[in-house]
């Protein structure tokens, strides 16, 4: 029996997050950190206890699917047991609370914060048994479960911070490029719901070769500009020729967003993983603030819609007091 008045409590939150950044589908991310410190991103909180529950609240818990089961948390939870089990390690006796901030199927890398969240809490309660590679390895296996594919664009950079590029390696899953600290990231979430899943069913399964010429050199162009701290150069190849021109159906305002922004000086702007979230990126606060005004006058749908002006955020899933 759990003694109530000994029990442990670990709480771990996971920011928000961009999949794709317009040029790199599926295999770049970047995390996102509101300049106005609003915490952008859900946290989860394991707690011993002698029997197993979920416990759920914040702005979307009252859109996440009914029951404890459906709840991809406490699919993460059963996943870690098994996990702890095969190797050898003594297993949890914990309960568990969500707190969902982030919308579902927003774009913004909703399902990846509640996973990494989760994972990084069990892990830390457990005394830290599994090591960044084997837990990121375990949230892009939940993440494919609930969005119909394996892809680490948003657990990765949720986890782990900054702007990570996918090596398509067991060991060393992702790499983490350097960022211009000097760029602001507006996003803004439309209020509508984006599956994942149907959002990759209205892609082409095949692409034209010069299609595919075109992302490998804007991977490669971008990557070094980063290395190189060329902003011009980095900015010249955010452009989506895999998604945008299919996805921006679903999006209402999508053209008009974009070229609103690019007319106020916007350095790239693009879909937020599979949308409806957009974001714009600038280099002064200003063009940042007149987009994001914009935006919400124009691009948000409904009283569920929102926007933040964001700093890519370094630290990444964090212990919270
Ligand atoms: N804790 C959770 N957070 C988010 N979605 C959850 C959670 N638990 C279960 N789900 C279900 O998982 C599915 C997630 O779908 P999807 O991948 O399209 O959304 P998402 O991860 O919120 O999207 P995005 O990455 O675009 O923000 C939905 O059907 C949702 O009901
Ligand atoms: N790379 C994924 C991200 C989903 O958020 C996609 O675009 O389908």
């Amino acid at each position: 029996m759990v003694d109530t008045a000994k029990a442990r409590t670990t709480r771990a939150f996971a920011p928000a997050s961009i999949g794709n950044v317009s040029l790199g589908f599926d295999i770049l991310g970047a995390a996102l950190e509101p300049i106005d410190a609003t915490l952008l991103g859900d946290w989860v909180e394991v707690k011993d206890a002698d029997t197993f529950s979920l416990s759920v609240d914040g702005r979307f818990a009252d859109r996440l699917p009914p029951g404890t089961k459906n709840n991809i948390v406490t699919r993460c939870f059963e996943f870690f047991q098994q996990a702890l089990i095969s190797h050898n390690k003594p297993s949890l006796s914990v309960k568990m609370h969500l707190h969902k901030a982030l919308p579902i199927g927003s774009g913004l890398g909703s399902s990846a914060s509640s996973i990494v969240a989760a994972f990084y809490a069990l892990n830390d309660h457990a005394g830290r048994p599994f090591d960044e590679d084997t837990l990121l390895v375990m949230m892009g296996e939940l993440e494919g479960q609930i969005s119909g594919s394996v892809h680490y664009d948003n657990v990765a950079p949720s986890y782990l911070g900054g702007m990570t590029l996918m090596t398509g390696q067991q060991r060393t899953v992702c790499s983490q490029l350097p960022v211009f600290d000097d760029w602001y990231w507006v996003a803004c979430y439309s209020g509508l719901s984006v599956s994942t899943a149907a959002a990759r069913d209205i892609l082409p399964r095949q692409y034209e070769l010069s299609t595919t010429l075109t992302f490998g050199r804007q991977i490669g162009v971008f990557v070094h500009a980063l290395h190189s701290g060329d902003k011009a150069l980095a900015a010249s190849v955010m452009q989506d020729v895999i998604a945008e021109k299919h996805r921006k159906t679903l999006l209402p305002k999508f053209d008009e967003a974009r070229a609103y922004s690019m007319s106020q000086n916007a350095l790239g702007f693009g879909i937020s993983g599979s949308g409806p979230t957009v974001f714009a990126v600038t280099n002064k606060l200003d063009d940042a603030k007149r987009i994001q005004t914009w935006l919400n006058e124009h691009y948000i749908q409904n009283e569920d819609g929102f926007s933040h002006i964001c700093r890519i955020d370094t630290a990444g899933t964090r212990i919270l007091a």
